[in-house]
């Protein structure tokens, strides 16, 4: 009863308010009434003990979205998701799969940052277009405003609204669709990178792997640490192994684990120096810069300029950085060993944000030092063939088996003989649905055993092979053929000869 007095008072209090409003709306000058506002604010903002900040979703130019508004939508996209009432949902760009929620118009959700409270509003503004028309065009500005006490003015302004940002762009770049790029002559052209291989499917060992791990993490969150010691940020890595070890899965996989683009930069169709920096300036930030067989790329081999020279064709002035002479659509391509090491030590520095780049090689031994070493490519990986550790791997993404009876034998086969894990992944593939796992480590042992018996034949051929091309063998087998004795020494036999 008494509730309902209340109510009674409070409505006739508010209809008092709302007359004499708008008696003083109507009657009041229009300066006056300019004063009143002005002064009434004054005090209201005097009296009332927060602070509200509106970022505004377009600023200046209406076509140019607000950076900070993006941060902040995608900073809140999960808090609203948990607390908002009303969301808007859209697909993901490039994806019909997947949504993106976010908190719907003059929605509110709540923050917490160091203990510290604080309070964001969704909002909309709505102006119709001025001049008449049949259809008038609508103009929605959405907006956040974020309010919090005026006692925490200096933590929000500084430290609260740079964590925002940083986390606002953090996300986006984990939703965002990475690219693949490929390069057809100097220009970059992409696809959506979708590659499935990550560090948990790689078959390697265990330690080894994380040590990796632990490396690629270390450096994309070292920016400070880049910017403390004034070097770029930058990281190189060789990535070396025979053919089928996992070089360019493990490319993937790094640009999967760090949420990179990646650049797969074929130098044969780069046609000179000024191409190959045009190319390199335009990559991003937060990309891999792959260059795989860089030793079919660029003619790095001792013992190709050796043979060049040999050919009477060393006629640069620095026969060490003089280069590949690969056909691109019919023209020689000019891009030197030098520019690669310009690239990578000066030019590449001067890009900003984080970048890695990655050679791959099936022979390290056939590349220059001067574009290995340290410093350069500063991680050195060898792929290898597949370890007993490494086929467990496999076996467990394959087959998804932990262990078995037939592991005794295929880890002792592996122990003996040298297969890739490419091989080892073709025999684990299933023959048939639903897969046997039997046949399929019966058929690996079967593999293992025939490339075991393949490396003892060879090696058996290239030894007789040996012994046919040394004359003292030549001579002791002579000897053998001619009665004499085994240690017969091979003067007798040449005299004889
Ligand atoms: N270490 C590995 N872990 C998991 N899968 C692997 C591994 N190595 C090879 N594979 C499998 O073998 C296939 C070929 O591997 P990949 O192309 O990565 O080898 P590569 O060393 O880059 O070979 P190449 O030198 O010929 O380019 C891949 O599709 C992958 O499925």
């Amino acid at each position: 009863m008494k509730s309902v007095e209340t109510f009674t008072q409070l409505g006739s209090v508010i209809a008092s308010f709302m007359f004499i409003w708008a008696m003083f709306k109507q009657y009041c000058p229009y300066q006056l009434q300019n004063y009143f506002e002005k002064y009434s604010k004054r005090v209201f903002t005097f009296v009332y003990p927060f602070i509200q900040i509106t970022f505004n979703e377009f600023t200046g130019d209406r076509f140019m979205r607000s950076e900070a508004y993006s941060a902040i939508e995608n900073y809140l996209g999960s808090n609203s998701t948990m607390q908002a009432k009303r969301l808007k949902a859209d697909v993901v760009k490039n994806s019909s799969q997947s949504f993106v929620l976010s908190m719907d118009d003059f929605e509110e959700v709540t923050d917490e940052f160091q203990g510290i409270k604080l309070r964001w509003a969704s909002g909309k503004h709505i102006s119709k277009s001025q001049s008449f028309s049949f259809h008038p065009v609508t103009d929605e500005r959405m907006y956040y405003t974020l309010t919090f006490h005026k006692r925490h003015r200096s933590l929000i302004l500084g430290t609260y609204l740079s964590h925002v940002l940083k986390e606002g762009d953090a996300i986006k770049v984990k939703n965002r669709q990475r690219k693949l790029y490929t390069n057809s002559g100097s220009y970059w052209r992409h696809v959506v990178f979708e590659h499935p291989a990550s560090f948990e499917t790689i078959a390697m060992e265990a330690g080894k792997k994380k040590e990796i791990m632990d490396d690629l993490i270390t450096f994309s969150q070292s920016e400070e640490f880049y910017a403390r010691i004034g070097r770029a940020w930058k990281r190189g890595y060789l990535l070396y192994g025979p053919p089928g070890t996992g070089k360019s899965t493990m490319v993937a996989a790094m640009a999967n684990l760090l949420n990179y683009d990646i650049y797969d930069l074929e130098l044969t169709s780069v046609k000179d120096n000024t191409e190959l920096r045009k190319l390199l300036i335009e990559t991003s930030s937060r990309s891999i810069i792959v260059i795989e067989d860089i030793d079919c790329s660029l003619d790095l081999t001792g013992q190709r300029k050796k043979k060049r020279e040999e050919q009477g064709r060393g006629d640069d002035k620095d026969p060490k950085l003089k280069l590949p002479k690969e056909e691109t659509d019919g023209k020689q391509s000019q891009v030197t060993l030098s520019g690669l090491l310009n690239f990578i030590d000066g030019l590449w520095s001067s890009c900003k944000g984080e970048r890695l780049i990655v050679f791959t090689t099936n022979f390290l031994e056939k590349l220059d030092p001067a574009l290995i070493r340290k410093g350069r490519m500063d991680k050195h990986i060898e792929l290898s063939y597949c370890s007993f550790e490494a086929f467990k791997v496999l076996a467990k993404n394959y087959l998804r088996l932990e262990t078995h009876h037939l592991y005794a034998r295929i880890q002792e086969l592996l122990g003996e003989t040298k297969m890739t894990p490419a091989e080892v992944a073709e025999h684990l593939m299933p023959k048939t649905l639903p897969g046997d796992d039997k046949v399929c480590l019966e058929g690996l042992i079967a593999g293992l055993e025939k490339a075991k018996e393949d490396a003892r034949l060879k090696a058996e051929e290239e030894e007789a092979k040996e012994k046919a091309s040394s004359p003292e063998e030549n001579a002791k087998e002579k000897g053998k053929e001619n009665g004499l004795c085994d240690n017969g020494n091979a003067e007798m036999s040449k005299e004889k000869e």
